[in-house]
């Protein structure tokens, strides 16, 4: 049996799985998790790699790491880090991505240029924010890499250029993805000065091997989301929700993508095509949040939401804890409305849990106005897709049913399936068993998510 073995180097944690490069059946999964916060010291990826990895690594023929998009991981000539990476939800680079956007002309030159309105997710917002607040850290800055480049390079054989993929690459804001190609002016523009990026290798082609020699085979690797859409052997006809640290509503599409309001990203595939999506920076940790709040693990969480009418007797909250993406409201906070003497834990857990579906409802909304496609199927991933109570209120908030995806973990597998494919040099990834997904619905409550957008227009001019 031919083994390949994928990596999710993602927010929380690194997660591996090795799959049988036929037909995709996982045999072995681990999970190493990462420390908390919006900017981490890139070397606890690597070390969560190397423990994920160990027993694996010698098995497999072949290898991919897919890692959480946009953060910013700047070396020095010497390839030293020169400071811990700014992640995808750290909200500091805000004003750096809208000054950035009014230099490149307004929010539709630079979807034109890049495939999306810049904002402070995106690497190059980060860099932005580098040079005007560390510049003697900016000025050392010989070369940026994305998270999964890092891990990548790291499993390869010493000496290996340091390599990337047209999907990660699109989300640093310095690559175009309609003429696939590097924009390193753009990037000189943010830091100040030029510094390397790393190598572009084609869907499907194999990038390094772990060891020189008779080492296994080391793919491009991608973006999480990328990965994900692999692992689901996503369809032009579906909706992928991905339910993890973010939100994130995402198609694949044929051509190029370029949003102008900035609520979609232009962002690419791994396949050769791209990958529009809406994300959100507020997710699975809604309910993390609320369930630590309440003393109550998840499952508990689950059953004192579901004890609660919809509606959640007048409570609702705009859980923009962490600021938020989509919306662009880098400065919100969490707003709580219609508390009363007689509100009860049921009450705040089922308000919890029906913000995270509207502000995926949300998400949804603004992918589907702007690719003006009505999908065939919604299907539901990531760690928060774990809630029996999400898995409930989802498809009432959304008015539509929803498939749920048997809980796995997608994008270990979609990377797993970027190693097959490079390891069997065909023209697609091979054609793997896809999991059956259940079909869930219930009887639409639009009234839950038009109070939600109430309070989001209410709380506009609330904003630090
Ligand atoms: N049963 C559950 N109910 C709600 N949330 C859950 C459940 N199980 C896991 N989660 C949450 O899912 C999140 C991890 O999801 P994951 O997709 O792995 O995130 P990421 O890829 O961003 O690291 C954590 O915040 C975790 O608490
Ligand atoms: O910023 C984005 C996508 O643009 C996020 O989706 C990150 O890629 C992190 O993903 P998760 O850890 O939530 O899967």
């Amino acid at each position: 049996m031919t083994l390949v073995l994928g990596v999710d180097s993602s927010t929380q944690s690194t997660k591996a799985v090795l799959v049988d490069a036929a037909d995709g059946t996982v045999l072995e999964q681990r999970q190493v998790p990462h420390p908390e916060g919006t900017e981490v010291d890139p070397r606890a990826w690597l070390d969560a790699v190397d423990a994920a990895t160990a027993d694996l690594l010698p098995r497999c023929a072949a290898l991919s790491v897919a890692g959480q998009q946009h953060g910013m991981v700047a070396r020095d000539d010497a390839g030293a880090v020169v400071r811990r990476a700014l992640l995808w939800n750290d909200v500091r680079s805000s004003s750096a991505a809208r000054e950035l956007v009014q230099e490149w002309g307004g929010p539709a030159a630079c979807a034109e240029a890049v495939g999306s309105v810049l904002v402070a997710s995106l690497t190059v917002s980060k860099l932005r924010w580098l040079r005007d607040h560390e510049p003697e850290n900016a000025a050392r800055v010989a070369e940026v890499l994305l998270p999964h480049d890092l891990v990548s390079e790291h499993l390869c054989a010493p000496g290996t250029e340091v390599f990337t993929d047209r999907g990660d690459a699109s989300g640093t804001g310095y690559f175009s993805p309609a003429e696939n190609r590097w924009r390193p002016d753009l990037l000189a523009s943010a830091l100040g000065h030029e510094a390397r990026v790393p190598r572009l290798v084609a869907p499907g082609q194999p990038a390094g091997h772990t060891a020189a020699g008779a080492g296994a085979v080391v793919a491009s690797g991608t973006g999480d989301n990328m990965a994900a859409a692999l692992g689901m052997q996503l369809d032009t006809d579906d909706v992928l929700l991905s339910i993890g640290t973010s939100g994130v509503a995402s198609m694949v599409s044929p051509e190029p993508v370029s949003d102008g309001t900035g609520a979609v990203t232009g962002f690419c595939d791994a396949a050769g095509g791209f990958l529009p999506m809406s994300v959100t920076l507020n997710a699975a940790r809604i309910l993390d949040l609320q369930a630590r709040w309440l003393g109550v693990d998840h499952d508990e969480l689950s059953a004192l939401a579901l004890s609660a009418p919809a509606g959640a007797n007048g409570v609702a909250l705009l859980p923009y804890y962490g600021g938020e993406r989509t919306p662009d409201r880098p400065g919100a906070v969490g707003t709580w409305t219609g508390l009363r003497t007689e509100t009860t834990r049921a009450d705040l857990a089922r308000a919890a849990v029906e913000a995270l579906a509207c502000s995926l409802a949300d998400a949804l909304g603004e992918i589907l106005a702007r690719l003006g496609r009505e999908p065939a199927r919604v299907l539901v991933v990531g760690g928060a897709a774990r809630s029996a109570a999400l898995r409930e209120v989802l498809p009432a908030v959304l008015g539509r049913p929803v498939l749920l995806a048997p809980p796995a973990e997608y994008v270990a597998l979609g990377a797993a399936r970027q190693a097959a494919w490079a390891l069997g040099g065909e023209d697609q990834p091979p054609a793997w068993v896809a999991a059956p997904a259940a079909e869930v619905d219930a009887a639409p409550t639009p009234a839950v998510h038009e109070r939600y957008a109430e309070l989001r227009r209410a709380t506009e001019a609330w904003d630090g």
